[in-house]
């Protein structure tokens, strides 16, 4: 197997997201979890998306699993390498998105990597190094409010900066209406003032083709899934590739029990689990006895789910408001809460593949990365879309037997998400 397109991502429900983007743009790709055992028997596949849980971790640690990816990802034949961050940059000042990227860049020998978070179709735009998230500047998003990695600057040079060695630029708007000969001069000549990262406005879809075409001609890249359309259209254009890839055959039925675990507090998916709640059984978890009592939390919650899951889905959700969360983390600590929630519901998630789920929606990030860790699916293969960056997945080497997925990002789907999926997962 030869790869053209290398990738890492920095969560499961990111690199499921550029995956469903390679996808729906003729590449066909697999995305695995973590570096793949050798005997896994992989198809023939253009692109392969890494999934690593490295985007709350500590840099050094994240910077190590990165560079071990990429290592590998050369030697399946990757010319480029995309490192998926999320759409909204989630980070923080310690990290990740600057080291890695930094990392990378000199494992491939160095020069001026392309960094942009853009994904129009989400709603994520970049002008003047400023990332929007809908209408409004991401400062003022709903990710202000975000549980690991509260975001209070729109400015991404400036976020970069703070959690990068090197200097760091930007390629305006108008440099990339110019086209792509216009971007790799700018780009160059940041690179000979010693710049190592350029953050790329965005706004269209055509100026991701722009910066795809560039990037393509360096070995390493950064950013969500607009980048990737951008990295997937170059290579199809460039005749590299011929765009065969449907996603069809991931969705054959498999039939069993379904289930929802949600322990994204994104705004997206409190409604979503709002509106989920007139239609199926849903368990709200109590974060509080989770942390104070888990075990016994977690077994009521098992026994729950058991009573209810053979006459059709049910829901198990830590996911909480805000001011609910903030509570807790100043009682509990921001990254204590959040691990021992995420291992609470990931053990929820494996009991009910125990008793029998083969369709299983997960919500969140880190809760989808720590679920899928659980289970220990080695990877996956995509299939349709349910909603923009969420496609429906089918597991490949799972000892428990062929399973469908969705693991869905916190900002991801419409209010009805919950039932859209299982409606495609049959
Ligand atoms: N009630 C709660 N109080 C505090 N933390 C919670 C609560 N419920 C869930 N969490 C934690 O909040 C974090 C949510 O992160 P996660 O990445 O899963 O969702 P998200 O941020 O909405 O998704 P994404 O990263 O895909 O945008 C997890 O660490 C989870 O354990
Ligand atoms: O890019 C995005 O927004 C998502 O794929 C994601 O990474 C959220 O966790």
């Amino acid at each position: 197997m030869a790869i053209s397109l290398g990738s890492i991502a920095d969560d499961y429900t990111g690199a499921s997201d550029l995956a469903n983007t390679l996808t729906k743009n003729g590449l066909r790709t697999v995305q695995t979890v973590g570096i793949p055992d050798p005997s896994l028997a992989l198809p023939d596949v253009d692109a392969v998306v890494v999934s690593l849980k490295i985007r709350s971790v500590p840099a050094s640690e994240a910077v190590n699993a990165a560079t071990e990816a990429e290592r590998w990802l050369r030697q399946q034949g990757a010319g480029h390498v995309l490192y998926k961050i999320c759409s909204t940059f989630d980070s923080t000042d310690a990290g990740n998105i600057g080291p890695v990227t930094e990392a990378l860049s000199e494992a491939a020998g160095g020069g001026g990597v392309l960094v942009t978070p853009a994904f129009p179709e989400t709603g994520r735009t970049v002008y003047l190094g400023h990332l929007f998230v809908g209408g409004q500047p991401l400062n003022e998003s709903p990710l202000k409010d975000h549980p690991l990695n509260p975001m209070h600057d729109a400015n991404l040079v400036r976020i970069l900066a703070r959690q990068s060695r090197g200097a760091v630029g930007l390629i305006d708007l108008a440099a990339i209406a110019a086209g792509p000969a216009a971007v790799k001069v700018k780009l160059d000549a940041l690179s000979t003032t010693g710049v190592t990262m350029a953050i790329a406005d965005a706004i269209f879809e055509r100026d991701l083709e722009t910066l795809g075409e560039i990037a393509l001609e360096t070995p390493v890249s950064t950013g969500a899934s607009g980048l990737g359309l951008g990295l997937a259209r170059a290579l199809v254009r460039s005749g590299r590739i011929s765009a065969s890839a449907t996603g069809e055959d991931a969705i054959r039925p498999v039939g069993g029990l379904s289930a929802i675990i949600s322990g994204s507090c994104s705004k997206a998916t409190l409604r979503q689990l709002d509106v989920a709640e007139r239609l199926m059984p849903v368990l709200r978890l109590d974060p509080e006895r989770l942390l104070a009592a888990g075990p016994d939390e977690i077994a009521a919650a098992i026994s729950w789910a058991g009573d209810r899951i053979s006459a059709g889905p049910v829901v198990v959700a830590a996911s909480a408001a805000p001011g609910t969360v903030s509570r807790l983390q100043s009682q509990y600590g921001r990254e204590a809460s959040g691990h021992a929630i995420e291992t609470a519901t990931s053990i929820i998630a494996a009991e009910l593949v125990e008793r029998g789920v083969r369709r299983l929606v997960v919500a969140g990030g880190e809760t989808s990365g720590a679920a899928v860790d659980r289970l220990a699916i080695p990877a996956f293969l995509i299939g349709p879309e349910i909603a923009p960056g969420v496609p429906v997945l089918r597991t490949v080497g799972n000892t428990q037997g062929d399973m469908l997925l969705a693991l869905k990002s916190g900002n991801f789907g419409g209010e009805d998400f919950f039932t859209a999926a299982l409606a495609m997962m049959r």
